[in-house]
C-alpha cells in the first residue's frame, strides 16, 4: 500500500520507518528541511536505537522517502497518517493544537474523494470533533476523506520494536465510517496476524486510551515514588518494596523504577494536558494533580540532598552531573529531571558539570550556561560531590575505585538507583540512594 506520515519527529520517522519494513511504499512529510535533508540520507535526526539501520535499508531501495511538500505527500497516497507535535501550552497545560489543525488545513485541499487520515497525535478528548471542522471547511467540494484516529503507545529507545510488535493497536472511528476500519487492517495486516490485538472504538474513547495511559504510566512511578518517600522517613528499601510488589502478577514489576521521577516529552506534558481537559469536563482531579506534585517533589529532593551533602550550601561548589537525557539510550532532553536538578543547584551558586553519553550537544544547545565533560571521570575530576541522574548502564559499569582517584571527595548520590551500593561503599565513596537506606 502507499501511504504518507505527515509530521516526521521521533514518532512520525519511526512509524514511516516501520511502515516501509512492513512492505508499504512510504512519504514521510514534514516541515523542517533539514530534518527531511537527513532522513532521506537514511539518518535519524536524533538517537533512536535500530531507526537508522531501517532508514538506511528503505530509503536505498526508495521504499521510503521524505518531502516538505504537502502537495508531493497529498498526491502520493490516499491513506496520511498525522504524527506532527501536539506540545503543551505555555501556562495551563492545555495541548497546543495548532500544528494538527495546520496539517489539516493544508492537506485537505489537496485529497482526492476517499481518502483517509489516521491520526496519531497525542491529543485531548474533543479534538478530533474539531479537527473534522477544520477538514470540512477545506476540503475539496464533493471529495469525502475520513477521518480516524490511532494513538500511539510506543517508547522512546524502544520505538522501532514497540511500533513493530505493538502491545494493542487502538483504532477511533466516526460515526458512520464503515471503511476506515478495513483499510487499517490492511495497513496493519502482518502486525494483526502475528497476534497484536486491534481495539476499535468510536473516537472520544481512543482520544481518551491514550491520555489515560500515559496517566497510569506516570501514577505507577509517582506510586512507587511516595512509597520511596515513605521509605526514606522509616529507614525502609524502596527497590525491595518494588521487587516485593512487582511479583503480584495483579501489580507487575514494569514501569515501577523508583528514583528522580518522569520526564520526556510525553509523560509530563500528557499528564498536564490530561488533567486540563478533565477540569474543562468537570471532572475532579485531585488524583492526577498528586501524581504531578510527587514527581516534582523528586527534583526537588534531590537538590536538598546534595545540598546536605555538601555541608548545607551549595554556593560556590563543584557538583559532577551524570546524566542529562530524560532517560537512557536516547538523546532527548525534553523536560529532563537530570537538566532540571543540573539547573536548579546551578541557580543556586553551584558549579556544576554534566556528562551524557548522548544527549550532551542537545544540552549544550539548550544550556549554553552549563559547564560540560566529555567523559564521566573528566567529569567528576576536582568536584566534591557525584549526583547520578540518568540511567545510562555506562554509569553503573563505571569503576567507583577508579573515579574516587579523580573526585576531590568521594561522595555520590543515585537518584536512579542503578549503582551498586556495595561497590561504592567498598571503593571509599559516602553512598546515598534515593529511597534506601
Ligand atoms: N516521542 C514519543 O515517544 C511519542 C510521541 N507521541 C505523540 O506524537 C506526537 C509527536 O511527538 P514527537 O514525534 O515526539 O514530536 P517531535 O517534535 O519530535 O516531532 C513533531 C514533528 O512534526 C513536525 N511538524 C510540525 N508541524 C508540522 C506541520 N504542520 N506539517 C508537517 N510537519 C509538522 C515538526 O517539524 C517535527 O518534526 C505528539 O503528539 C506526542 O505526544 C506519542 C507516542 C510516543
Ligand atoms: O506518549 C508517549 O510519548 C510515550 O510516553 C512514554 O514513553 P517515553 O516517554 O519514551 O519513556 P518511558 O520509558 O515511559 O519513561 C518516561 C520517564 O519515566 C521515567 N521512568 C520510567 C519507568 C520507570 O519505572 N520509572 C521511571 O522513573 C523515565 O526515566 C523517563 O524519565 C510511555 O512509556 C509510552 O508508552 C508513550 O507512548
Amino acid at each position: 500500500m502507499k501511504l504518507t506520515v505527515i509530521g516526521c519527529g521521533y514518532l512520525g520517522a519511526t512509524h514511516a520507518a516501520a511502515m516501509a519494513e512492513l512492505g508499504h511504499q512510504v512519504l514521510g512529510m514534514d516541515t523542517d528541511t533539514d530534518k527531511v535533508d537527513a532522513l532521506n540520507k537514511g539518518q535519524a535526526p536524533f538517537v533512536e536505537r535500530g531507526l537508522d539501520d531501517l532508514l538506511a535499508k528503505h530509503t536505498a531501495t526508495g521504499q521510503l522517502s521524505f518531502t516538505a511538500s504537502y502537495a508531493e505527500a497529498a498526491a502520493f497516497a490516499d491513506v496520511h497518517f498525522l504524527g506532527v507535535g501536539t506540545p503543551q501550552q505555555d501556562g495551563s497545560g492545555a495541548y497546543d493544537l495548532t500544528h494538527l489543525h495546520t496539517a489539516v488545513r493544508r492537506l485537505a485541499p489537496r485529497l482526492g474523494d476517499g481518502a483517509v487520515i489516521v491520526g496519531k497525535s497525542t491529543v485531548p478528548v474533543g479534538t478530533v470533533a474539531q479537527l473534522r471542522q477544520t477538514l470540512d471547511e477545506h476540503v475539496r467540494a464533493g471529495a469525502s476523506v475520513r477521518l480516524a484516529w490511532s494513538p500511539e503507545f510506543l517508547r522512546e529507545s524502544f520505538a522501532v520494536l514497540d511500533t513493530l510488535e505493538p502491545d494493542r493497536i487502538v483504532l477511533g472511528v466516526e460515526d458512520g465510517d464503515t471503511s476506515s476500519e478495513a483499510v487499517f487492517r490492511r495497513v496493519y495486516a502482518d502486525i494483526l496476524t502475528a497476534g497484536s490485538p486491534l481495539i476499535v472504538t468510536d473516537i472520544p474513547t481512543a482520544e481518551l486510551i491514550k491520555g489515560a495511559a500515559n496517566a497510569f504510566l506516570a501514577t505507577k512511578i509517582s506510586f512507587i515514588n511516595a512509597m520511596a518517600e515513605l521509605c526514606e522517613l522509616a529507614g525502609a528499601d524502596v527497590q525491595q518494596v518494588a521487587l516485593a510488589l512487582g511479583y503480584d502478577h495483579r501489580i507487575g514489576a514494569k514501569g515501577m523504577r523508583s528514583g528522580l521521577g518522569f520526564g520526556g516529552g510525553c509523560l509530563p506534558k500528557d499528564l498536564a494536558g490530561f488533567t486540563h481537559r478533565a477540569e474543562e469536563l468537570g471532572a475532579d482531579t485531585g488524583l492526577l494533580r498528586q501524581v504531578a506534585a510527587i514527581n516534582r517533589r523528586r527534583r526537588e529532593h534531590t537538590v536538598e540532598l546534595a545540598r546536605e551533602a555538601l555541608g548545607g550550601t551549595v554556593v560556590g561548589k563543584r557538583i559532577a552531573i551524570w546524566g542529562a537525557a530524560f532517560k537512557a539510550h536516547t538523546d532527548d532532553i525534553r523536560d529532563s529531571p537530570a537538566l532540571a536538578v543540573a539547573t536548579a543547584l546551578q541557580q543556586a551558586g553551584a558549579e556544576v558539570t554534566v556528562h551524557d553519553p548522548a544527549a550532551m550537544a542537545n544540552a549544550r544547545r539548550a544550556y549554553p550556561r552549563l559547564d560540560y565533560a566529555d567523559d564521566p571521570a573528566a567529569a567528576v575530576t576536582g568536584a566534591g560531590l557525584l549526583l547520578h541522574l540518568t540511567d545510562w548502564p555506562q554509569y553503573s559499569d563505571a569503576d567507583p575505585a577508579d573515579l574516587a582517584e579523580h573526585i576531590a571527595v568521594p561522595r555520590v548520590i543515585d537518584a536512579r538507583g542503578t549503582l551498586n551500593a556495595n561497590r561504592w561503599r567498598e571503593a571509599g565513596w559516602t553512598f546515598r540512594a534515593l529511597g534506601r537506606p
